[in-house]
């Protein structure tokens, strides 16, 4: 996802004259590669993907460059299919654009494609797969997701730290009502509330305990939580789509990249002066036999074994994790209440219908079906995860009915699946009365691909799903939401996931 993204800021690619004789040997080193997997297939008896032409030695990389790579490859499939094959530089991609292949990929065939193909960029930020979204699949990445899931993600584990989340709902509400009421004109940021409260939550579940500000040492400065949620979060997530040419081009890693290194290794830095420094104070805090129910508490009385970097990595993971995704799918279901008044009013009479004068809570979820179908289809529309993280086939397979052979890269594209004409009507236009025809099951997670599927589906959707639709069933309960002049045409994103490139404005009324 990272590479793909980072296609968008290719550099000028250095030739020189020592490049030009290594030309020869990769185009004799391509043309042997395909002359090996072509023999390979034929015994199969599967027919290889339909590739996309592009050129000699770059393949398809200039043609990803113009737009978001998941709109060229959701194009693409217009033309060639669900399963094609594109080449990247050096590698070669197959990119899955349905729900069937995809499935096909993540459940049924999942043995062959269960690892992970990762940028330089990402090497290094994941400290070399150390995280359980980026690891390959095996024992270690099964005892990682046990951990989180049963510390912090889990069904149980999120009944025991409802009281932050039911905490968070009430500070966004309070600081909402004091804007509104200073001055009723004046349109809202919710991401300047709605963020900080969710790295706020993010810190609980992980240490324990919100924190405002910290002094680290090795920057030599004291943070406030903005200044750590800009460390933790924003600057690893423009991290993980930076650019090195060499991710392409792998027999010139020899040539140094030394601004692109620099960069990384900063940020790796930082985060490390940063962890390191609320680490060390909760272990202080469990030493004074102060224990608490949170993720650092369990990691380090359950998993002796982690070295203390593995242990910095999982606590930023779920840090990051908790951070972004479900704040874009709160961000994009409120613009689109926002800019539609009849579907936020149909919400709202929902709402009452069932909660009456009390505040929306949590169980109540399972009785508002039109809720649910909010959020799931601002899943569909606004996939925080457009590509899943690039999975790499380590065993000759096949998807599709198409051969695949070992060493090939797969891109999931689930913004395409999400969009795909033969599953979803008007896929562009969103329709969360889509979800209500008796088709779904209200409570299935997954009726989009939105959290992935098979044996890597995401660990956080129950908990995203709970914050974000009592934090939408919230917001519309209380106030009515109006978009601010000009917003409606706001829909750009940026970055790895779905970021909403300008925060969404809205002018907020309180409703009696
Ligand atoms: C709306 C919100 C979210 C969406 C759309 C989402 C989507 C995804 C996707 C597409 C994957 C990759 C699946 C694959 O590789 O096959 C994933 C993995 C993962 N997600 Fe989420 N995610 C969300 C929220 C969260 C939250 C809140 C957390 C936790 C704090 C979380 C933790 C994880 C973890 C740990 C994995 C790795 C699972 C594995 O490799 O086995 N996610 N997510």
């Amino acid at each position: 996802m990272g590479q793909m993204d980072a296609i968008l800021n290719l550099q000028a690619i250095p030739l020189g004259t020592a490049i030009t004789a290594v030309v020869l040997v990769v185009l004799t080193l391509l043309i042997i590669r395909g002359y090996v997997n072509d023999h390979k297939r034929r015994s199969s008896g599967l027919p290889p993907p339909p590739e996309v032409p592009g050129l000699p030695l770059i393949g398809n990389l200039l043609q990803l460059k113009e737009k978001k790579p998941c709109k060229t490859f959701t194009k693409w499939a217009e033309e060639y299919g669900p399963v094609y094959s594109i080449r990247t530089g050096y590698h070669s991609m197959v990119v899955l654009n349905s729900n069937d292949v995809a499935k096909e990929a993540m459940v049924t065939r999942f043995s062959s494609i269960s690892t992970r193909k990762l940028s330089n960029a990402l090497k290094s930020l994941t400290f070399d797969k150390n995280m359980v979204a980026m690891s390959d699949y095996g024992e270690f990445h099964k005892t990682l997701k046990r951990h989180i899931l049963t510390s912090t993600l889990g069904p149980n584990a999120q009944k025991q730290h409802r009281v932050h989340r039911d905490t968070m709902i009430v500070n966004i509400s309070k600081q909402l009502h004091a804007l509104v009421e200073k001055d009723p004109l004046q349109p809202v940021y919710l991401r300047n509330i709605f963020e900080p409260e969710l790295f706020g939550l993010a810190l609980k579940e992980v240490l324990g305990k919100d924190v405002e500000s910290v002094y680290v040492e090795e920057l030599g400065m004291t943070l406030s939580k903005g200044e750590m949620m800009k460390i933790l979060v924003h600057d690893q997530m423009e991290g993980a789509i930076e650019v090195d040419w060499r991710d392409f081009f792998p027999y010139l890693r020899w040539i140094p990249n030394k601004s692109f290194e620099n960069k990384i290794q900063h940020m790796c830095f930082r985060r490390k002066a940063v962890m390191e420094v609320l680490i060390n104070e909760h272990r202080k805090r469990i030493e004074r036999g102060e224990e608490l129910n949170c993720y650092i508490d369990y990691l380090l009385s359950k998993a002796k074994t982690l070295s203390e970097q593995q242990m910095l990595m999982l606590l930023w993971e779920a840090i990051i994790e908790t951070s972004d995704t479900t704040l874009l799918t709160t961000e994009w279901a409120m613009y689109e209440l926002a800019k539609d008044p009849e579907r936020q009013d149909r919400l709202y009479l929902e709402i009452q219908n069932v909660c009456g004068h009390e505040k929306i809570a949590e169980e109540k979820i399972i009785q508002l079906p039109y809720l649910s179908a909010v959020f799931h289809e601002t899943l569909r529309k606004h996939s925080p995860a457009p590509i899943v993280p690039l999975r790499y086939v380590h065993e000759d397979t096949q998807v599709g009915g198409y051969y695949i052979p070992a060493g090939t890269e797969i891109a999931i594209n689930i913004f395409g699946c999400n969009r795909d004409k033969k599953v979803w009507e008007c896929p562009e236009q969103w329709q969360p009365e889509r979800f209500l025809n008796g088709k779904y099951d209200p409570m299935d997670m997954h009726k989009t691909m939105a959290f992935g599927a098979g044996k890597r589906v995401c660990a956080g959707s129950l908990q995203a799903m709970l914050i974000s639709c009592t934090a939408i069933g919230r917001l519309v309960q209380e106030f009515e939401w109006r978009l601010k002049e000009g917003e409606e045409e706001n829909v750009d994103t940026l970055g790895l996931t779905t970021r909403k490139l300008h925060p969404m404005q809205a002018i907020l009324k309180t409703r009696n």
